[in-house]
């Protein structure tokens, strides 16, 4: 094909001065102008593009779980499963994501890290949302925000609500499964307790997935979503050794160690220990 091809020939529309184009749509004049690099290191920018993609996916990741909540909550569980193997592959995504981020070694890092001030990923409230929503609700995490009305409030609206493993465990106790102390529950702010009834119930399923279909494809799609996350939590500390070695975080925590203790965070405790079981 010759570079002098013109596809308005063909009927391709060029006149965009009274129409909506690609980049009205997309409001590109406002994410692609808000990339501001504080200091004179050219990877600044990788670090700043890689943080902000990652907080639209997260965002997505938001969207799907709060639909996939509510489709399990009035029993539509098809749609749901539909919206938790998007949220996976969403994650799948940000893991692959480290790959660019990698490229950065320690030596370019340090050029601008002082720039980041006390700024942290430790501060991302969407992170923290997807973690209060699927489960994982540790308060404390509420005190970096607590001088932005507007954050506070939404993670406040996630709390007062079930988390995504409390619709699974309503889910299994509306179909006749004794899931112990999580089906009296009406407090939600506050973290479960590990439940041996549970193991229990999700033992009975993963015995006859044939009887259980439903709740057992919900439960595996429950544990690639924790698979994923996991990975992720793994890439992260993982880069950060790479990067910062032992350094203190800019957010205050001891770093490295910090992040390894975070691994052994377990969003649904009984769908691991049931395996023990079979
Ligand atoms: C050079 C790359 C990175 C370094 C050196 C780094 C370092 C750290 C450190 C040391 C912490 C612990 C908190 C602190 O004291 O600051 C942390 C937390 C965190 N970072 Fe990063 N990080 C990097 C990239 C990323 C990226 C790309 C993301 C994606 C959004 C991210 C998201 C987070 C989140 C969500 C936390 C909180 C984790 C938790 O509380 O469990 N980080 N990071
Ligand atoms: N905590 C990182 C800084 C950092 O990574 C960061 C800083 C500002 C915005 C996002 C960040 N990413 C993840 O923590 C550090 O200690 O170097």
């Amino acid at each position: 094909m010759s570079a002098s091809y013109d596809p308005s020939g063909e009927g391709a529309v060029t006149d965009f001065a009274a129409r909506m184009s690609y980049g009205d749509y997309l409001h590109l004049e406002k994410i692609l102008d808000a990339q501001t690099p504080l200091s004179a290191s050219p990877d600044e920018m990788l670090f700043i593009i890689q943080h902000q993609t990652s907080e639209l996916w997260m965002k997505l990741a938001i969207h799907e779980l709060s639909s996939a909540m509510a489709a399990i909550h009035e029993g539509s569980l098809q749609p749901a499963f539909k919206m938790l193997t998007r949220v996976a592959r969403i994650f799948e995504q940000l893991n692959s994501a480290w790959d660019v981020l990698r490229t950065m070694t320690p030596s370019e890092y340090t050029r601008f890290r002082g720039a980041l001030g006390q700024s942290s990923g430790f501060q991302s409230w969407q992170y923290r949302a997807v973690e209060f929503l699927v489960g994982n609700r540790n308060l404390g995490m509420l005190k970096p925000h607590a001088h932005d009305a507007s954050v506070t409030k939404r993670l406040e609206a996630i709390l007062a609500r079930p988390s995504l493993y409390d619709e699974a465990l309503l889910l299994l106790d509306r179909e006749g499964f004794d899931v112990g102390d999580d089906a009296k529950r009406s407090d939600w702010r506050q973290p479960r307790q590990e439940a041996p009834e549970v193991v229990a119930a999700w033992k009975r399923v993963y015995e006859a997935p044939e009887r259980h279909w439903q709740l057992y494809e919900l439960a595996e799609k429950l544990v690639d979503f924790e698979d994923y996350f996991r990975r992720w939590r793994f890439n992260h500390v993982t880069t950060v050794e790479r990067i910062i070695g032992l350094k203190r975080g800019t957010g205050g925590t001891q770093g490295v160690s910090y992040l390894r203790k975070m691994l052994e965070v377990e969003l649904f405790p009984e769908l691991w220990k049931v395996r023990t079981e079979l």
